[in-house]
């Protein structure tokens, strides 16, 4: 297994200055983490986590107030290795897109409000290929068809879809390059469960074709069940566990996942929601030790004012950060 993009020790906070008091937000506070070549890695976790945070600087496309402090990401592309913080613009250019793409959160960021979207298309493919009109319709049809979309939306103005038809344009239209590395923010969030489904199929089915890695952001635990092969559950900026969707469902160890699993929708009526008590902290001033520690029914002296090392539970890759959980497998091997 190849690493396509890894992040090494990241930290990468909105520094802001106001009536001259510094305020530092730690949206993404110590982060480390490997992605394969081909998979699907979801990143999980309540809103104000630093999800999306984490997505841009990954993603290399952030600006100030957000500064990366300390930490690396680089890139595995073509057998070169590209460190993110010292690509030139034009580098960064060549490769969006074609190699590294990205589905935003809505889709009216991409697609133009006053074009029908065979302009659209043709705007966006003419911008990085040198072809005509009538090859990038081409090249367009043959997509849409290749992905089951009908082909008549290339006349419409996006207000005329529905949002899901715009949800799945908007996809097709970020991975028409085939892109090898693909970043998605909450792609299905906004729309109802049927169509949640088709453009839960219609990712699949892309990441499948070219076997593209898909990196993908929700709060929604029920789309990662669906889709990912491995999840990383972020919580108030940190990793807390990271593990193969399988293990993260069925044996999950921190006790903030265990909550994230069981406030899921379960077919079982035996099993009761549950949901998580509190709110996650503000990330100016997060809590000492553990930054779960005052949610967590589990919480020890240590976990108030020791922060937890991320260990490694088995080999499957299977990792938290846990006193409890480090305290549990020690009593295990002694
Ligand atoms: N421009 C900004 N300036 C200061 N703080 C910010 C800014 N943008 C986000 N934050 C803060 O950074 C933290 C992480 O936010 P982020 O949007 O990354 O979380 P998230 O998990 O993606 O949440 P959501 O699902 O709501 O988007 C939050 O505390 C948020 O308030």
């Amino acid at each position: 297994m190849s690493t396509i993009i890894e992040a090494d020790n990241l930290k990468a906070y909105y520094i802001t200055k106001a009536y001259g008091v510094e305020r530092t937000v730690k949206a993404v506070d110590n982060i480390s983490l490997k992605i394969n070549e081909g998979e699907v890695y979801g990143i999980a976790g309540e809103s104000g986590c630093g999800k999306s945070t984490l997505l841009k600087v990954l993603l290399g496309e952030f600006e100030p107030p957000l500064t990366v402090v300390d930490g690396s990401v680089t890139y595995h592309l073509d057998n070169q290795e590209i460190d993110s913080a010292s690509m030139s613009k034009a580098q960064r250019r060549n490769l969006r897109w074609k190699k590294i793409s990205y589905i935003p959160q809505g889709s009216m960021h991409v697609l133009n409000p006053v074009r029908r979207i065979r302009a659209t298309f043709h705007d966006f493919i003419s911008a990085h290929l040198n072809v005509t009109k009538a090859e990038s319709l081409k090249m367009t049809q043959a997509y849409l068809s290749e992905l089951g979309l009908p082909e008549k939306v290339l006349n419409s103005f996006p207000h005329q879809l529905s949002g899901g038809m715009r949800q799945r344009v908007t996809i097709a239209l970020a991975t028409i390059l085939w892109p090898n590395l693909i970043f998605a923010d909450e792609p299905t969030t906004a729309l109802d469960v049927v169509v949640q489904r088709g453009v839960i199929q219609l990712l699949r089915e892309i990441q499948q074709k070219k076997g593209s890695t898909l990196i993908l952001i929700t709060h929604d635990m029920g789309v990662h069940a669906n889709l990912a092969d491995r999840i990383a559950i972020l919580y108030a900026g940190k990793i807390v566990e990271e593990g193969t969707t399988r293990t993260i469902l069925k044996n999950p160890r921190h006790p903030y996942t265990q909550f994230l699993i069981r406030s899921l929708p379960n077919l079982d009526e035996r099993v009761e929601r549950v949901s998580i008590p509190g709110r996650p902290p503000a990330l100016d001033n997060p809590p000492s030790g553990c930054r779960f520690h005052e949610r967590c029914p589990l919480a020890m002296d240590k976990c108030l004012t020791i922060e937890p090392e991320m260990i490694q539970i088995d080999e499957t890759g299977h990792r938290t950060a846990c006193h409890v959980v480090t305290e549990e497998l020690s009593h295990a091997t002694n």
